[in-house]
């Protein structure tokens, strides 16, 4: 049994900061996304619901909805079983009042210590499935139906206090913003759960809006601090945008075995690296490396780079962070090292890298030191997108 705590609100008079004035109207949106999916995808699912709810009460609707942070839980590509195990809340990766200033969010465990008590009754959670002919006959139309089967594995985040009293399995194609008309199907469930939240499509891809919810995404503090300081130390730059080294996302792994023909091998990689060095002429003292690659290919990569006398460099924290530090912070660091370099390359299509891009845009960086990838070993090298900052 997992303990459930939420150190925001006041144990004596408990309250919480976020505590709505009428609790008993306030309506609860759950919503969990497809397992295998990793970290960066499901900040996108986020950006989806939160514009959901947030689109919906700037029109002074839905005022009492309140979307639920899902616990991170269980990632795929987090190899060690401790961490999986066991459910963060978003403070962890994130700054949730920033959260909040954008829309009107709630740490799940501040669902039990301000509506729910010990545990959640869900009323109706909503099976979301892709039809079975996705995109066939060119029929792209938002549409959604009911269906007579579904499955869902129910686990909840590992939480086993969480029970559902009604399941209803629907085919849906389409932007999120019409999921409120399955929400109408029950008006008068309190609580309410999407499956599969990937399904459902951003309303707004690239707008003002998605830039604003964007912005809201803030790191959070700790692992900004310990990013900083590696910056400051190993990598000699002391401000937001650094000019004193390049950085590189180069993803593997699962990645590189599903989508083989977009990610290089170690020895291309290199020499597209030592290619733009000398092409480029960056007055620079090091490239970083950011990668989940395995030991052995990033010495194949380091072996090839070492021809070239910038050194490369990987985030290696200090023995005392080291201590606290769990995959998922590593990740996040690597992030932030990357958003901040004067140059970046990364890996095609791979969403660790466009949520680096989209940091960049913020932070103002030239777009042509942002939207550059690495190319395969051989066939064509499209240039990434430009999804540029909307303000
Ligand atoms: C094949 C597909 O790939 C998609 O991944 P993609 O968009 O790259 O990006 P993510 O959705 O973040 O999932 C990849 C995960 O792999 C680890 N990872 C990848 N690159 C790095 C790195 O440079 N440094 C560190 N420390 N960790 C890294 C990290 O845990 C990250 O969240 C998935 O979202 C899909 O679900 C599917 O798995």
């Amino acid at each position: 049994n997992l303990v459930l705590e939420n150190d925001q609100c006041d144990a004596a008079t408990k309250t919480c900061p976020d505590a709505a004035e009428n609790t008993n109207d306030i309506k609860l949106l759950l919503y969990d996304v497809n397992p295998p999916e990793g970290f960066n995808l499901r900040r996108d699912v986020y950006m989806r619901f939160a514009i959901m709810l947030a689109e919906a009460q700037k029109d002074g609707k839905k005022e009492n909805w309140r979307l639920v942070l899902p616990p991170w839980y269980n990632l795929f590509h987090w190899k060690s079983r401790v961490v999986k195990h066991e459910p963060m809340s978003w403070s962890y990766f994130f700054q949730v009042d920033a959260l909040k200033s954008y829309a009107p969010v709630l740490e799940f465990n501040e669902t039990f210590s301000q509506f729910t008590g010990n545990a959640i009754e869900i009323d109706v959670l909503y099976v979301l499935q892709n039809y079975k002919k996705l995109f066939e006959d060119g029929d792209y139309d938002d549409k959604w139906e009911t269906t007579e089967d579904c499955y869902y594995d129910g686990e909840f985040w590992g939480y086993n206090n969480v029970t559902v009293k009604e399941t209803v399995c629907v085919h849906y194609q389409g932007k999120i913003s019409m999921l409120w008309e399955l929400v109408a199907l029950h008006p008068s469930a309190k609580t309410i759960m999407f499956s599969n939240g990937e399904i459902p499509l951003h309303t707004s891809y690239g707008t003002k809006v998605y830039w604003d919810c964007r912005k809201s995404m803030k790191f959070s503090k700790r692992l900004l601090d310990i990013a900083d300081e590696y910056i400051k130390k190993e990598l000699s730059c002391n401000k937001v945008k650094c000019d004193s080294y390049m950085a590189v996302h180069w993803r593997r792994q699962d990645f590189a075995r599903s989508r083989g023909k977009d990610v290089p091998s170690p020895e291309q990689t290199a020499a597209q690296i030592n290619k733009l060095l000398y092409e480029k002429r960056m007055d620079i003292t090091g490239v970083f490396l950011a990668t989940d690659a395995t030991a052995e290919e990033i010495k194949k990569l380091k072996a090839a780079l070492s021809r070239h006398s910038h050194e490369v460099k990987m985030f290696s924290p200090n023995h005392k962070d080291a201590m606290q530090l769990r995959e998922g912070d590593y990740a996040v660091i690597d992030q932030i090292i990357c958003s901040r370099a004067v140059y970046f390359i990364g890996t095609h299509e791979s969403t660790f890298s466009f949520r680096i891009q989209e940091e960049r845009e913020i932070l103002g960086f030239p777009k042509e030191t942002t939207f550059n990838r690495l190319c395969p070993d051989s066939g064509d090298c499209e240039k990434p997108a430009r999804w540029t900052i909307v303000n």
